[in-house]
């Protein structure tokens, strides 16, 4: 077992995952850089959310290893690896998960009480996160009488009130309409900044992707550097949307054990034109 480079938080190498028979992520390998916002792109299906799920410890990949700051998280015991999401990361789903029976403050609130955090102290982060989000006069509300939208906001309060070491955001912005999706996603990245918290995101949004520090893209499990073919641009001069854009994918790793991860993803901006 080779330790990770130094100046990486979290650091995946050779992933490989099936599901149902299925495979969902061939060969794999990165790394993330401590408070770095990293964009996860590719069409659906391509195997963003189990990657995110692998790095994040809650699914333990077939082969390959993941490590945060240099612990080996693919060696850990289940207990281990709940401790450690619970106290270094964060997690936000497409679609928002609040407990019904409390209140917007009070989902906030949680991930910092089930740490051990003192309830008031938890309160006023939570206060303080939900303002930010602009739905502070909403903190008294249950889910039920909240929208999609402003429960989505909650969650990512509760995300941010954490201040995790690394927050997973799997297409954060997927239930919002576009003016709120453009708030939240400032809202978190500003956040994620000033605090220094790493950010892996998954989406297949170019907006979103641009926010980012740097984007990799996978396509059917595999990592892939996207080549816009010539001409392409014109072709989908006034065209949306998935069907009007093209690209050439070619791998960036063999998919071998011995793939290690560089810091020369290429893909970078180029990527953003992936839709799934
Ligand atoms: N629980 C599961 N059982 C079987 N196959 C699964 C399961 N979850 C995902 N898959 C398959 O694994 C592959 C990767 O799925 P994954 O959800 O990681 O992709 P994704 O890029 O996040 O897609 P999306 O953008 O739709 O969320 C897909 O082929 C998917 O059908």
């Amino acid at each position: 077992m080779v330790a990770p480079p130094d100046n990486d938080v979290l650091w995946a190498r050779a992933l490989h995952v099936t599901l149902n028979g299925s495979p969902a992520l061939t060969g794999v390998s990165l790394g993330v850089r401590e408070g770095e916002i990293l964009a996860v792109g590719g069409p659906r299906g391509s195997g963003k959310t189990t990657l995110l799920r692998c790095l994040s410890g809650q699914l333990l990949a077939h082969r390959g290893e993941v490590w945060f700051n240099s612990a080996p998280v693919h060696t850990m015991g289940p207990l281990a690896r709940e401790r450690l999401r619970r106290d270094k990361f964060g997690w936000i789903d497409p679609e928002p998960r609040l407990v019904p029976e409390l209140n917007a403050w009070e989902n906030a609130a949680l991930g910092l009480m089930l740490r051990g955090g003192a309830r008031r102290g938890a309160r006023t982060a939570a206060h303080e996160w939900l303002e930010r989000l602009d739905i502070g006069d909403c903190a008294r509300k249950r889910p039920h009488d909240l929208t999609q939208a402003e429960r989505q906001r909650v969650c990512v309060a509760r995300a941010l009130a954490c201040a995790p070491s690394v927050l997973f955001a799997d297409e954060p912005t997927a239930p919002l309409h576009r003016a709120d999706r453009a708030h939240v996603l400032r809202t978190l990245t500003t956040a994620a900044r000033s605090h220094g918290i790493t950010v892996v995101l998954a989406t297949h949004d170019a907006e979103v992707a641009s926010l980012a520090d740097r984007t990799v893209t996978l396509l059917d499990g595999r990592r892939v550097h996207t080549v816009h073919l010539p001409g392409d641009e014109a072709r989908t001069a006034g065209r949306t949307g998935a069907a009007s854009s093209r690209v050439a994918a070619a791998p960036t790793d063999t998919a071998t054990d011995t793939a290690t991860p560089t810091d020369s993803d290429t893909e970078g901006r180029a990527a953003c034109s992936l839709s799934a």
